[in-house]
């Protein structure tokens, strides 16, 4: 199976901080990733990073078998809308589909101009005009019209209304489907996400919190519920992601890979939020616990 995103001990670093460190993935592609997480979690930094707008400051990253911004080849393969849709403002539609197939070699005008009319935008119109969801989809529609095998989206739908963020979804499933795309997207919510990606990488704190197939992680994910006891006493491939107490009671969330058979545990199911904030809840605690740290 071929990787889309493949990160070695990638990390970056502005001045003193960490936007991103110790990440290490590997996406496989044709998957639609859903890459979560609060602000400042790095997201950004991560997609800037594979698309070669940022250099890793460790470690290395590479976007469907070659370093990111190699050559115009691997350019042409990767598709990408950076934050806020960026667009000109005082070209129109149409000039933007014209420099769109003036600098892309595998440029399918007739996909942009179907888009284009489908989505009901005005080929005169100056991109200053448009709204929010129009801009996002002109930017959606010129990355998608090169024809890429990768498309990175930098939180799509944040500007959009709560219809136009459900048509924008179905676009991108639509596109998706039609042309074998992989597809990376970021979004601070998981309900954006939670119908249309089949993988999901949870950033918080600038590192990897979890990734993988979203039916792996639901599968072997669970809440335990039960008599009041030690979470070190769980047996050896239960992995504690959180435990809660009352005087009486234990509440833990385990990820195993084998079924839970203890019969003193009632087993439930989570679903994708309550795993995501799980992950989330336990970076920010870490990140706020006291280290000792030598002062320089
Ligand atoms: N060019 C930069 N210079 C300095 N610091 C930066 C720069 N870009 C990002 N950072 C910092 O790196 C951290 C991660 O930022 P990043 O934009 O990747 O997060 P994000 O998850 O995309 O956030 P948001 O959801 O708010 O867009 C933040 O603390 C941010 O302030």
């Amino acid at each position: 199976m071929s990787t889309a995103v493949r990160a070695r001990d990638l990390g970056k670093r502005f001045g003193r901080r960490w936007a991103l460190s110790d990440c290490n993935l590997e996406v496989p592609a044709g998957r639609v990733v859903g890459l979560v997480g609060p602000n400042g979690a790095g997201k950004s930094t991560l997609l800037n990073l594979a698309v070669g707008v940022l250099t890793p400051t460790t470690g290395s990253v590479e976007v469907l078998g070659s370093r990111p911004g190699a050559g115009p080849e691997q350019l042409a393969r990767v598709g990408f809308v950076a934050q806020d849709s960026p667009t000109y403002g005082a070209l129109s539609v149409e000039d933007h589909l014209r420099l769109g197939a003036r600098l892309n070699p595998g440029w399918d005008e007739s996909l942009a101009q179907a888009r284009i009319a489908r989505i009901g935008l005005d080929l005169h119109q100056r991109a200053g005009r448009l709204s929010g969801g129009q801009r996002a989809q002109l930017a959606l529609t010129l990355a998608v019209a090169k024809r890429p095998e990768l498309l990175l989206l930098d939180e799509p739908v944040a500007s959009l209304d709560p219809l136009a963020r459900r048509e924008f979804m179905q676009e991108l499933m639509e596109a998706v489907a039609e042309h074998e795309l992989s597809v990376v997207l970021s979004s601070h919510l998981v309900s954006d996400l939670e119908r249309a990606c089949d993988h999901l990488i949870v950033l918080g704190e600038s590192r990897v919190q979890v990734a993988g197939d979203i039916d792996d992680l639901l599968a072997t994910h669970h809440r335990l519920t039960g008599p009041r006891r030690d979470p070190a006493d769980l047996p050896a491939g239960q992995q504690v992601i959180s435990a809660s107490h009352t005087d009486r009671q234990t509440t833990l969330l385990v990820r195993t890979e084998s079924p839970v058979h203890d019969p003193s545990w009632t087993v439930s199911s989570l679903d994708l939020e309550d795993l995501v904030l799980t992950y989330l809840r336990n970076a920010s605690k870490q990140a706020s616990a006291p280290t000792l740290e030598v002062l320089r």
